[in-house]
């Protein structure tokens, strides 16, 4: 259906043309403004579905600023312009634009730009409406359970968590009544762990007994609207300190969101919601707490005066969920890590995970994206159906259409038969494609048909199939970049990054190592059947301290070597300190048998032996042999070579 567009762009000719093509369309064009100034007025008096702005303009305003407001507003709208390079790309994406067309454009650009925008933006509307509701409800809910308030306040902290993502909470009477100290708090431990934290503990934590902290909430400024502080120089204050300041101090938080709720007779609870991310949080975060508020004081009315006020849940175990809550984190099970980063990126996951909206997953090699493209889908409705893997790198360019979308018996030279592609095969389900970036440009464009239509055909064949689909996408290249190279299609890139879930590398979620490390060992030492006697110190404090180009498949296979080279006898220790000329040679595993364990396990340390003597030179014993290197007696180096049939001579510089 033809839709109400704004044109702001000042060189006539160019919005003349636009004018044309969109009216051919079946659009209609409210009007045409050359400057931000008039497109203000415009959208006043005329209420556009859409409004397409260039980005150089007649006076002081750019049509950056403009879709400022428009963001603001909720108005879709797309950029027109010529200049396409990363800057200016990098500040038009920092107002999330619904789309991006160059100049020149073809007319079915426009038209598939235009219906991508559409598309984009009432989905995503529909989408949060849809959420939001449920959140209602949610809370509505944890209102009528009839628990106490520790019990009430973890089930709020639950369903806020993915809406407004938090690293600690807490909740407590402003003024306290009659003088009593009645603040709690939950910390986020792991994806849906919280620990509480009761007035005692806080008594220890602040190092002040409760009527002294019941004086200092008294005292903090309460604010009766909604509040966001940056949290630096309430660490800071020594004289007069403040909870909120103690609080981030002990769990270093950088920012926090207060949000009261009126109870009358001068009463409110405040709702403190922290986080270690600076300027986490916005007004579009109150806005929606607003809209929740009925709800919220529904709730804290009914916790106040219905609940036997609060002995704390000991523990915020699974207990407390639903089963269907309890279904989905076993989702989570084989991810391991509690890093704020992390857990901030599987929020996300699980956010997305019941629509059919494509996700990008963003994040070096090696950090787990294709772990959460299968978390979305075991999280989705689509769970029973098939999970297909592509990686769009490994697929030489002549052969990844037929790859894709399959080919009819003798589309090519060697098609002898009709073949199915990957998103046949998984449909009903989820295709996961992965390297995303490395995919050539002509094959962009059928992507770009299939996200929109569902549909494509078989090359050789001139028949449409149609599937559904749900697509992730992923890539460890900074795609703007590549939009701004003209490698990859603007387009195709706003149509995937509708919804982009970045995986931080390990150097940033260095708390998880130990975690990791200890989950790898224990899988390593029951495959290759060796007891598990610990990670030595001196282990565990360089894999705490590396770098880790290669995030955690770099790890992965750095624990898999030591446990190979393991006596079986002592804790697992690094055969050589971490640097970038490790030995690191990655096999692939795949077991089935007790006989293809020991047949992997021959090949991994065949693969190391011989990576170590390759290094020394076919050296075997003395200072830098390959024994000392692999941390193992020469003797039994040798027997294990001869086993092996590994020949130091092969390795030895003529
Ligand atoms: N949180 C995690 N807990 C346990 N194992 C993990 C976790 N994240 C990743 N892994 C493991 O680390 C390895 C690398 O992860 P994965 O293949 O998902 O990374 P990737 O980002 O998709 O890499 P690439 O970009 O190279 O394809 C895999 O063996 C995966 O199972």
């Amino acid at each position: 259906m033809g839709k109400k567009v704004l044109i702001v762009e000042d060189e006539f000719i160019v919005a003349n043309d636009l004018r044309l093509l969109l009216l051919q369309a079946g659009h209609k064009v409210t009007g045409i403004a050359v400057s931000a100034e008039e497109a203000e007025e415009l959208l006043e008096r005329q209420k556009p579905d859409m409004v397409i702005v260039d980005i150089v303009l007649e006076g002081n305003r750019s049509g950056i600023d403009l879709a400022r407001k428009l963001r603001a507003e909720n108005i879709a709208f797309l950029y027109l312009s010529a200049n396409s390079n990363q800057e200016v790309l990098e500040q038009a994406k920092a107002t999330e634009p619904y789309g991006f067309l160059v100049k020149p454009f073809r007319e079915q650009d426009l038209l598939i730009a235009l219906d991508i925008a559409w598309y984009r933006h009432t989905h995503g509307l529909e989408a949060k409406l849809r959420r939001e509701e449920s959140l209602q409800k949610r809370l509505t809910d944890i209102g009528k359970d009839a628990t106490n308030v520790a019990d009430k306040l973890l089930q709020v902290a639950r369903a806020l968590q993915s809406f407004i993502p938090f690293d600690l909470i807490t909740s407590g009477m402003r003024p306290p009544e009659a003088g009593e100290f009645s603040d709690i708090a939950f910390v986020r431990i792991g994806f849906d762990e919280y620990q509480f934290i009761g007035k005692t503990e806080l008594e220890t934590i602040t190092g002040h007994s409760k009527k002294q902290l019941a004086i200092i909430a008294k005292d903090n400024c309460a604010p009766v609207l909604p509040a966001i502080c940056d949290l630096e120089a309430e660490i800071k204050r020594k004289i007069n300190p403040s909870l909120q300041g103690m609080m981030a101090h002990h769990f270093r938080q950088n920012t926090v969101l207060v949000f009261p709720v009126t109870l009358g007779y001068g009463l409110s609870i405040h709702y403190s919601l922290y986080s270690r991310q600076p300027h986490a949080y916005t007004k579009d975060h109150i806005e929606l707490l607003n809209r929740l508020k009925p709800s919220l004081e529904q709730l804290t009315e009914q916790t106040r005066y219905y609940a036997p006020s609060g002995k704390s849940p000991h523990n915020a175990s699974p207990a407390h969920k639903t089963p269907r809550e309890t279904a989905s984190n076993s989702a989570f099970a084989n991810i391991i890590g509690s890093h704020h980063l992390l857990l901030t990126a599987l929020d996300l996951a699980a956010q997305v995970a019941p629509y059919t909206t494509s996700a990008l997953l963003l994040g070096e090699s090696g950090t787990g994206k294709e772990r959460v493209a299968a978390l979305i889908h075991a999280l989705s409705s689509r769970s029973q159906g098939p999970f297909i893997k592509v990686n769009c790198a490994a697929i030489p360019p002549t052969l990844i259409e037929s790859e894709l979308f399959g080919h009819e018996k003798g589309a090519f030279t060697g098609a002898i038969e009709k073949r199915k592609g990957k998103f046949e095969l998984a449909n009903g389900g989820t295709i996961f494609l992965d390297e995303i970036g490395e995919l050539p440009v002509a094959m962009q464009v059928k992507l770009l048909r299939v996200l929109q239509e569902r549909e494509f055909e078989y090359v050789g064949g001139n028949v449409p199939v149609k599937v559904d689909v749900r697509i992730i996408t992923a890539t460890h290249r900074n795609l703007e970049k590549e939009v701004g190279e003209g490698n990859f299609r603007l387009d195709l890139y706003y149509r995937l990054n509708v919804f982009p879930i970045t995986l931080p590398p390990l150097r940033e979620r260095r708390s998880d190592i130990p975690a990791l490390a200890d989950y790898f060992a224990h899988k390593f030492c029951r495959l290759f059947n060796k007891p598990f006697h610990g990670i030595t110190t001196s282990m565990s404090d360089e894999l705490y301290g590396y770098q880790w180009p290669g995030n955690i498949r770099e790890l992965e296979n750095i624990i898999e070597q030591v446990v190979v080279l393991n006596d079986g006898h002592s804790p697992l220790d690094l055969t050589k300190k971490l640097s970038a000329d490790i030995i690191r040679t990655p096999v692939d595993v795949t077991v089935h048998t007790m006989e293809s364990i020991r047949e992997s396990q021959r090949e991994t340390e065949r693969a190391y032996i011989k990576a170590a003597l390759k290094q020394t030179k076919g050296r075997i014993r003395g200072k830098n042999g390959a024994a000392e290197l692999l941390k193992i007696k020469p003797t039994t180096l040798e027997s294990k070579m001869a086993k092996l049939h590994i020949n130091r001579m092969d390795f030895m510089e003529p």
